[in-house]
């Protein structure tokens, strides 16, 4: 029912673009126009990160793909949109009615920025931990926000999960039927949004030789969703989940052994649950990632290539290094790392110098006249 219309009519057939073709600058988005925001949803660009791979002796081509470049600004958007899409489709909600989420923030505002233009009520519930800006577009789009203890352990009465619960329950015991939990952690089409989209783009922007890609978990949709789609249609594409340490998602368990603090900055990846959607045996191989060079590499994909993404994207980057150097990725080869959101989230965090040293993630900067993208 969506779609954007490029303006330019195609004479012939002949002139309809092959799904490879290199969008020329002038046609991008210059004359479409869509019926409403959410048809900026999907499509994402695919950019090939030739500085960072001159940087770390990369003879493969490795791509980035820029989910952050989604309407609402991260690879949640896809599951917002198509969960509400299939519930109204199934008659579960109607506008008007309540659409509850717990989130560690970017499904919550692609949840909300849909609900906003299709007329939802909206009500978050986030942990403590995430970010001051989420919370504020969250605000910004008209939703409620319930905030929950970061410590709470999934299956706590205080965890953002159980509470959203609760205001479901208490919501429908006033009108019943108002209030639904659409619940990316257990819900179909969280993954399946990733198989019927962020796969098959992948897919057709590299002509179908995609030989592997790296992406962080959460509650592991994007990763099950993309890995299912390519092993039907490239089976010897290598599929890398990247896990914190501190979170249990990786597999063999042992890797998830640590003596550490539990908790770990980045946003948005790692649990202390299995998340329904999460397949984990649908991944070849787990790396674990750590905040300090997580943010490092954000850093460096903003500073060396203009790609202004998250905290996760530096913990996928990092890791996909790591891969393509083990598993010996070589030049006409093609590696493909999912950037998940955008640096709008994080400008009072990895962003700021005093909030890095102050975690011990960099040294201070030589001096305050040289800011950190000088050094
Ligand atoms: C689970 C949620 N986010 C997932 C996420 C992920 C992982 O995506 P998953 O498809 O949930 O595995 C990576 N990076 C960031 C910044 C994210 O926000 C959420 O926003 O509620």
């Amino acid at each position: 029912p969506h779609g954007c219309t490029y303006l330019k009519p195609l004479e012939t057939q002949s002139e309809l673009p092959s799904p490879h073709h290199h969008v020329k600058k002038e046609e991008r988005h210059s004359n479409t126009r869509c019926e409403t925001i959410l048809d900026m949803i999907g499509n994402t660009p695919l950019v090939h990160l030739k500085n960072l791979s001159q940087d770390y002796g990369i003879k493969c081509n490795l791509y980035a793909k820029c989910e952050y470049l989604n309407a609402g600004g991260s690879v949640k958007d896809r599951i917002g949109l198509r969960m509400i899409e299939e519930a109204e489709k199934a008659g579960q909600i109607k506008p008007g009615d309540y659409i509850i989420e717990p989130t560690s923030g970017n499904t919550g505002i692609g949840l909300a920025l849909t609900c906003a233009v299709k007329g939802y009520k909206c009500i978050i519930v986030m942990p403590e931990k995430m970010s001051k800006e989420k919370n504020d577009v969250l605000k910004a789009l008209g939703a409620t926000i319930i905030r929950t203890p970061t410590s709470a352990a999934f299956d706590a009465p205080n965890s953002h999960i159980s509470e959203a619960q609760r205001i479901k329950e208490r919501l429908n015991a006033e009108n019943p039927g108002c209030a639904h939990i659409l619940d990316q952690y257990t819900n179909p089409y969280n993954p399946i949004a990733h198989y019927d989209g962020t796969a098959e783009e992948i897919i057709n922007q590299l002509n179908g030789k995609v030989d592997l890609i790296v992406s962080a978990a959460g509650t592991g949709g994007t990763i099950c969703g993309i890995a299912r789609k390519i092993k039907e249609k490239c089976p010897d594409c290598k599929v890398i989940g990247v896990d914190p340490v501190g979170s249990i998602l990786a597999l063999p368990d042992q890797m998830n052994e640590f003596s550490g603090p539990g908790f770990y900055e980045v946003e948005g990846i790692g649990y202390d649950f299995i998340p329904t959607v999460l397949d984990r045996f649908h991944v070849d191989a787990w790396f674990k990632s750590i905040d300090k060079e997580s943010f490092k590499l954000s850093r460096q994909l903003i500073k060396r290539e203009g790609i202004l993404c998250g905290g996760s994207s530096g913990s996928s980057t990092y890791c996909a290094i790591e891969a393509i150097k083990k598993y010996g990725l070589k030049e006409g080869q093609n590696a493909v790392i999912i950037l998940p959101d955008s640096i709008r989230n994080y400008m009072t965090k990895f962003l700021s110098d005093e909030w890095m040293v102050a975690r011990g993630f960099m040294e201070a900067p030589i001096s305050d006249k040289d800011p950190w993208w000088t050094n």
